[in-house]
């Protein structure tokens, strides 16, 4: 019978079923990327992830990105600290470049023992958010509710972002689909609701794209970063605290966004191939 090894791993709860593609191609139907992600059919995550060969030369191999929908998503920070990991573990290296849809994103083991990654440029044009119509990406003008006029920011993926008093008293499982599937967003977009509680400090929550609200979204805590810099809220170095746990992200002059956080492996496994369709 056709088994499929994989590893579970998730970043701050934000876990993810990896495939390891790098030596034999691994073709996944979107019924299948479903079944794999799907908690009461699969193995359940809220992103699987496969390891490929790189297809450019200077990354150590390509990370692809399935949501839960069975979608594509370019980018994936809490992924893409794991994966580094995972190949540092590999290398006995500690620096590793991963290749996703996004471009080439360097990590490296930080002082803390947690992963650094540098996730690229936050990207503010409305064409690369992209928007339906040209907009000011600081202040989007759509909304639901007790969310209203988000910023725009892109990480390799698409972000909406709502400043609001308290973001645990949003009720995101009803206002994060109808935002992520609003007409000016025609990708659709992570929606985050973010709170500024100190003087560079964060609570956020996102309903991400293709998966739903998850315990941290490590794409949507940079894009929380980027915005509250922007707004003047915040400084350029930010920690931010997600349902499962703590991220520290600093958005460098030169535009790209750093991000700083754990990283675990909870255990190794097996499925049949058969049962996935
Ligand atoms: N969990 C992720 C983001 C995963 C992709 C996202 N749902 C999308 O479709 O863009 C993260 O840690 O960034």
């Amino acid at each position: 019978m056709d088994q499929l090894s994989f590893i579970k791993m998730h970043g701050l709860g934000n876990d993810f079923v990896v495939l390891d593609g790098r030596s034999a191609p691994i073709p996944l139907s979107i019924a299948e990327a479903r079944t794999l992600a799907d908690r009461h059919f699969g193995i359940g995550c809220d992103q699987l992830i496969v390891m490929e060969p790189p297809t450019s030369e200077g990354a150590d191999l390509f990370m692809r990105i399935r949501n839960p929908d069975g979608g594509e998503a370019e980018a994936c920070g809490n992924a893409t600290r794991c994966i580094a990991s995972l190949v540092m573990n590999e290398t006995g290296r500690d620096q590793v470049v991963i290749q996703t849809l996004a471009g080439h994103l360097p990590a490296e083991t930080a002082t803390t023992g947690e992963v650094t990654v540098d996730m690229g440029p936050a990207n503010l044009g409305w064409q690369e958010i992209p928007l339906a119509e040209e907009r000011d990406t600081l202040h989007l003008g759509i909304g639901a509710g007790p969310l209203q006029d988000p910023v725009g920011v892109n990480m390799g993926n698409p972000h909406a972002v709502f400043f609001v008093e308290d973001a645990d008293t949003i009720d995101l499982a009803t206002l994060g689909p109808r935002l992520e599937h609003d007409p000016l967003l025609p990708q659709r977009a992570n929606i985050s609701v973010l709170s500024v509680t100190g003087p560079d400090r964060l609570r956020q929550r996102v309903w991400e794209r293709g998966a739903g609200i998850t315990l941290a979204c490590g794409s949507g805590a940079c894009a929380g970063a980027v915005a509250a810099a922007r707004r003047g809220l915040t400084g350029r170095r930010v920690e931010t605290t997600m349902d499962g746990g703590v991220l520290t992200l600093e958005w460098r002059e030169d535009g790209h966004v750093l991000m700083t956080g754990p990283v675990a492996t909870s255990f190794r496994g097996k499925v049949e191939r058969a049962s996935l369709s």
